[in-house]
């Protein structure tokens, strides 16, 4: 059985107490490989690897720095078919998005901060009648944790690691323990790429032992997270008396307001996007759906009938639409909240069933699945499903539709549609989220500000925002 191993110090290295986690492939149900359940040895090895290489690495040019990372950009790029087959097997994520999503980001997100770096700049502050000047260094902060998640593996990993060595720090970066393939990849990738040793660390491992043992370390001291609501919570709880610095970007339970208005065509065919693309597991995914009611017969049939043509089959079947979800205990939370429908006065219009796929009967499949609801209080228009699933509901004027969207905890992304320009002005200053779509989903450009209000998370990524949260600003004034 195949063994990924920690890449420490730009060696592949065993764990320290030899101990092992099955990883599974989603889309057959078999155990695949092995990963290391890294203890806090594993992860201390780690942290003095980076520790030693901060001093050079955090004085090396910008120029330098930013060839290596475009280096490492373009031979991503060079290895894509490989990484993508890679992510669709250790994911379930259909073969088609790993290839044309998930892989040409994570290059992206390396291209992106290589050039970047070269044009982050900092302040100065003239204090005029003092006769002082102030100006603003921006300093690499040292050893920083950066933890990602398993729906977009690479993807996210990337988004987190490439700002961070961008700004001159070293990193221990743990991936999903359920989708850790790519990342181990990626050391091979950055050993070619000349990264030199010791700059970026990959530990494997499960949250509550190798994630656990970065967060607490003492001399780690910054964490750029992504995944689920109480583990951040639990972040910031642990990291907050050690005065880390905290990146966290958390689940999401986004709205998707449609208005009779909009362009019809492009609405439709982006909510089915938004709704189910990765089988729904996206943090920024529209999985409540509010029509307004002159439309909504219309948009219940006509999406009704796109969603059942959706094909869910194996990653690697060119035809697939939807993979498989990438765990049983995943697949079995998700189908436990399509069982509630009943109960909470939904209706299951299409979908809800488990799905077996020939060839691949242990895989972890479902249906797309639409549920019409009648009341925004209920735990599947409020809970965070992260699946194929999407609840719908109509509304009758902009202020109900507004206060349907904001009626929960989270506040990542909104997706609005309408051709109303005042109204998307007025909805967009007034929707409680970091992000907000007017007729698109998921467009992106990553110089933006990228994160959720409320319980969806605290700071931003991308952008200027990611090298500002990895640079410690310190103010020196001088008076002439
Ligand atoms: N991007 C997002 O918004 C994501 C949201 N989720 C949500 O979270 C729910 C739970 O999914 P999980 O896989 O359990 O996500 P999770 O939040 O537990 O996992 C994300 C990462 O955090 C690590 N982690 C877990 N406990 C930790 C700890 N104590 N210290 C440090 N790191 C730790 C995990 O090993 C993984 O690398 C999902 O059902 C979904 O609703 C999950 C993944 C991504
Ligand atoms: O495009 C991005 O930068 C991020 C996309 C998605 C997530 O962060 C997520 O699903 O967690």
């Amino acid at each position: 059985m195949k063994k990924i191993k920690n890449y420490i110090n730009g060696e592949f290295k065993a764990p320290v107490q030899d101990q092992w986690i099955d990883n599974y492939n989603p889309s057959t149900g078999a155990i695949y490989s092995l990963i290391p359940n890294s203890s806090a040895a594993d992860v201390q090895i780690a942290y003095e690897a980076a520790a030693q290489a901060f001093p050079t690495w955090s004085e090396t040019s910008l120029q330098q720095r930013s060839e290596i990372l475009a280096k490492i950009a373009s031979l991503i790029i060079e290895n894509l078919d490989q990484l993508a087959q890679a992510e669709a097997i250790d994911n379930g994520k259909p073969l088609s998005l790993s290839t044309s999503v998930d892989i040409p980001r994570a290059s992206s997100n390396f291209q992106f901060f290589a050039n970047a770096i070269t044009q982050f700049a900092s302040e100065a502050h003239e204090s005029t009648g003092l006769n002082a000047i102030n100006f603003t260094l921006r300093q690499s902060i040292g050893v920083v944790g950066c933890i990602s998640p398993w729906n977009l593996p690479l993807y996210l990993f990337t988004w987190k690691i490439a700002p961070a060595l961008a700004a001159g720090n070293t990193v221990v970066a743990k991936p999903s323990e359920i989708t850790p393939m790519t990342a181990y990849l990626l050391g091979d990738i950055c050993t070619k790429a000349g990264l030199p040793k010791g700059v970026l660390n990959i530990v494997h491992g499960l949250g509550n032992t190798t994630g656990q043992a970065i967060i607490e370390h003492p001399n780690i001291k910054a964490i750029s997270f992504t995944g689920g609501t109480a583990t951040g919570a639990h972040i910031a709880k642990t990291a907050a008396p050690m005065f880390k610095k905290l990146s966290l970007e958390l689940g999401g339970k986004n709205p998707n307001l449609i208005f009779a208005d909009c362009d019809y065509d492009n609405m439709l065919n982006t909510t089915l996007r938004s709704s189910f693309a990765n089988q729904g597991q996206i943090c920024l995914c529209g999985s409540r759906i509010f029509i307004e009611r002159t439309i909504y017969d219309k948009f219940k049939t006509d999406f009704i009938a796109k969603t059942k043509a959706l094909k869910v089959g194996a990653p690697l079947d060119p035809e697939t639409n939807l993979g498989a979800l990438v765990s049983k205990s995943h697949l079995e939370k998700v189908k436990s909240y399509i069982d509630i429908a009943e109960e909470e006065g939904g209706t299951i219009l299409c979908g809800g069933n488990y799905v077996t796929v020939n060839g691949y009967e242990k895989g972890y499949y479902l249906q797309p699945t639409i549920i019409e609801i009648n009341t925004t209080d209920c735990r599947l228009a409020q809970e965070e499903i992260f699946g194929p699933v999407v609840t719908i509901m109509p509304f009758d004027t902009d202020d109900e539709a507004l206060t349907m969207a904001n009626n929960v905890r989270y506040g990542l992304s909104c997706t609005i549609w309408t051709n109303n320009l005042n109204r998307s002005m007025h909805l967009a200053k007034h929707i409680q989220a970091g992000i907000v779509w007017v007729n698109t989903w998921m467009m992106r450009d990553l110089r933006t500000p990228f994160g959720g209000t409320k319980d969806s998370g605290v700071g931003r990524e991308g952008g200027f925002e990611a090298l500002r949260f990895f640079t410690e600003p310190k103010n020196v004034c001088i008076q002439y």
